[in-house]
């Protein structure tokens, strides 16, 4: 017989055997995190209790509306912090690496109704590599000549994994072979135009999202947890025109949540939102976030709705104290500030968007980094404050390929005036520069290579820059440079340096720039780039191996514990 169970207030059929879920067993984190027949029995009713309270806020957000109470309709849309009423709890974000083949979306399904007490927003990237590999997709196109643009062989990876997908998932097929087919029609329009543009480019890697969340919702539907898929283009993700890398603008917060909001009132199902994507508010084409995007789009939806909190699932324990392809035993760093996050981000820690944390922290939603391959780690927790009486240094972060620029003025302008115009270039040449170092009439300064799309173009800019910047300096462009950040306390700098300086000298290494500037959370240093990564692997040993530098002011002692550290008063 055939009983029914409510998941996140939706009536779904309950069969006498758990669909889909014998797979499980040879997981052992899932098997004591989220039992499959208990636990997903268990979010279903938990879901069935909250729906009666759901029930009773709707009716008053319908009044609300039909009376013109417009505070607390407006109250309402913005959304409730994670009130018991809210439709919505949190966003669960999940990358690429989190949703690489139908196993993993199979493990990602159940790690979502393994969480009974949340009620969240999915938001998901591209399967996998996909987006690598509609990119290059796209490149070959540009030169293969149109007869051979079916034959591209990323487009087959593309295809292929998509259509295995749902074959495994028991999906059919429809929910993607409209995409697959106007993907490869696609790049025979790029073959035959023998051009990428930026905007193609858009539309381009936006089949990536457009496919893995129809894949995610059609299988949570088969399932049996209702989920309706949507592009964040059509539902108010509306952005400047600044194609591969557009901003998000404030109108989107006030959209996207009326229209999650109403929809969930109108027939309640799970969201799920494609990550990355938006749409230009002039062009009105898709633009994408920046590689990463999703991470934006996941804290977005968390400030439009004012969730609980955000968690955005990766294939790391949290964020780490290094990146561990460079040291292989970095450890995760349980609390973060948003501002630490951020400047970890912008300064190249490939784990999270370097925007991402904007949105969370106006909104002051928590951030919370999971791995989905061991939900049970604790992850890490990101909040507008910590206690940070203890720390000293939480993470280290390199860049590379980073062209650092030494400007000396040649006296012919006030130093007013100087500084004045060597940033009206930059603006003027839509270069952003990283880190600044100056002093009465010398001015030293990285910029981002991010903003680049080929070397040509950097060379090109590049050149132009020399030029505009000749006429009032003295110019030495050096490239190949890497920005190392200490992310930390600023007010242990001098530990930090101390401890820092000592081990670059013992390498051998001359650091060429530094900067602390005003953030609080910052130590730059700028090495050749030919000796960054050694020097990275010697300061995480130093500061994370080696004895517990990162955590513990020594009582007595430097290094080997014999000095008494006090903070800088700030
Ligand atoms: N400091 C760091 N902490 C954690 N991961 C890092 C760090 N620096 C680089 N990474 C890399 O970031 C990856 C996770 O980010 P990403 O690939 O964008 O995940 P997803 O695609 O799941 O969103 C990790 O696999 C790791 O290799
Ligand atoms: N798919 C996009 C957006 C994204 O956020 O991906 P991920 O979450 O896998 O880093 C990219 O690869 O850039």
């Amino acid at each position: 017989m055939e009983a029914s169970l409510h998941f996140h207030g939706v009536r779904i059929p309950c069969y006498s055997r758990t669909p889909r879920l014998s797979h499980l067993s040879s997981k052992p984190w899932l098997s004591s995190v989220a039992s499959p027949s208990r636990s997903f029995h268990a979010a279903m009713e938990n879901a069935c209790k909250g729906i009666s309270l759901r029930g009773n806020s709707e009716k008053k957000r319908i009044e609300a509306v039909l009376g013109g109470e417009e505070e607390e309709e407006e109250e309402k849309a913005t959304g409730s912090h994670g009130s018991d009423t809210a439709p919505f709890t949190c966003v669960m974000k999940f990358g690429g690496s989190s949703l690489a083949s139908a196993e993993r979306i199979r493990e990602i399904a159940q790690l979502i109704v393994s969480f009974p007490d949340e009620k969240p927003v999915v938001v998901l990237s591209a399967m996998g590599k996909t987006t690598n590999n509609l990119l290059l997709a796209g490149e070959k196109a540009v030169s293969c000549g149109v007869s051979n643009a079916s034959e591209i062989e990323e487009l087959s990876f593309i295809k292929q994994l998509h259509l295995r997908t749902v074959r495994e998932l028991g999906i059919d097929s429809s929910v993607i072979s409209a995409y697959l087919e106007e993907l490869e029609q696609l790049l025979k329009g790029v073959a035959m135009m023998k051009e990428l543009t930026l905007r193609t480019r858009d539309y381009l890697v936006s089949f990536g999202e457009c496919m893995s969340t129809r894949i995610f919702a059609a299988y949570l539907n088969n399932f049996g947890v209702k989920a309706r898929q949507y592009d964040a283009f059509d539902i108010g993700f509306i952005t400047t025109d600044d194609f591969t890398n557009a901003d998000i603008l404030e109108g989107t917060y006030p959209s996207v949540a009326k229209r999650l909001n109403d929809d969930w009132i109108s027939d309640p199902a799970i969201p799920v939102v494609t990550g990355f994507l938006g749409k230009g508010s002039k062009s009105c084409a898709v633009t994408t976030l920046g590689r990463g995007g999703s991470d934006l789009t996941a804290t977005t939806i968390g400030k439009s709705l004012g969730l609980r909190e955000v968690q955005v699932w990766k294939d790391v324990d949290g964020v780490l104290t290094c990146d561990p392809s460079i040291c292989p035993d970095a450890e995760p760093v349980p609390y973060l500030t948003f501002d630490e996050a951020a400047e970890l981000a912008y300064f190249g820690a490939q784990v999270l968007h370097p925007q991402s944390m904007r949105p969370a922290r106006d909104g002051e939603i928590p951030v919370r980094v999971k791995n989905s391959y061991n939900p049970k780690a604790p992850g890490t927790l990101i909040t507008k404050t910590r206690d940070m009486s203890k720390a000293v240094l939480t993470s280290i972060v390199l860049k590379q390929n980073v062209t650092l620029l030494d400007i000396v003025s040649t006296r012919m302008l006030g130093q007013v005036g100087f500084l004045a115009k060597v940033f009206s270039t930059f603006e003027d040449l839509g270069i952003s520069v990283d880190v600044v170092a100056t002093s009465e009439v010398s001015l030293s300064l990285t910029l981002d290579p991010s903003k680049f799309w080929s070397r040509e173009l950097i060379q090109q800019e590049l050149d132009k820059m020399e030029e505009e910047l000749e006429k009032i300096a003295f110019v030495n462009l050096l490239q190949r440079r890497s920005i190392i950040s200490l992310i930390g306390n600023v007010q242990y700098s001098s530990l930090i340096l101390e401890k820092a300086f000592h081990v670059l000298r013992t390498n051998q290494v001359n650091v060429q720039m530094i900067s602390q500037g005003a953030s609080k959370v910052n130590i730059s240093l700028i090495v050749n780039d030919s000796e960054a990564e050694k020097c990275v692997k010697a300061l995480h040993h130093a500061f994370f191996e080696s004895d517990d530098l990162s955590e513990v002011v020594l009582e007595s002692g430097f290094g080997n514990g014999s000095a008494t550290l006090l903070p800088i008063e700030t």
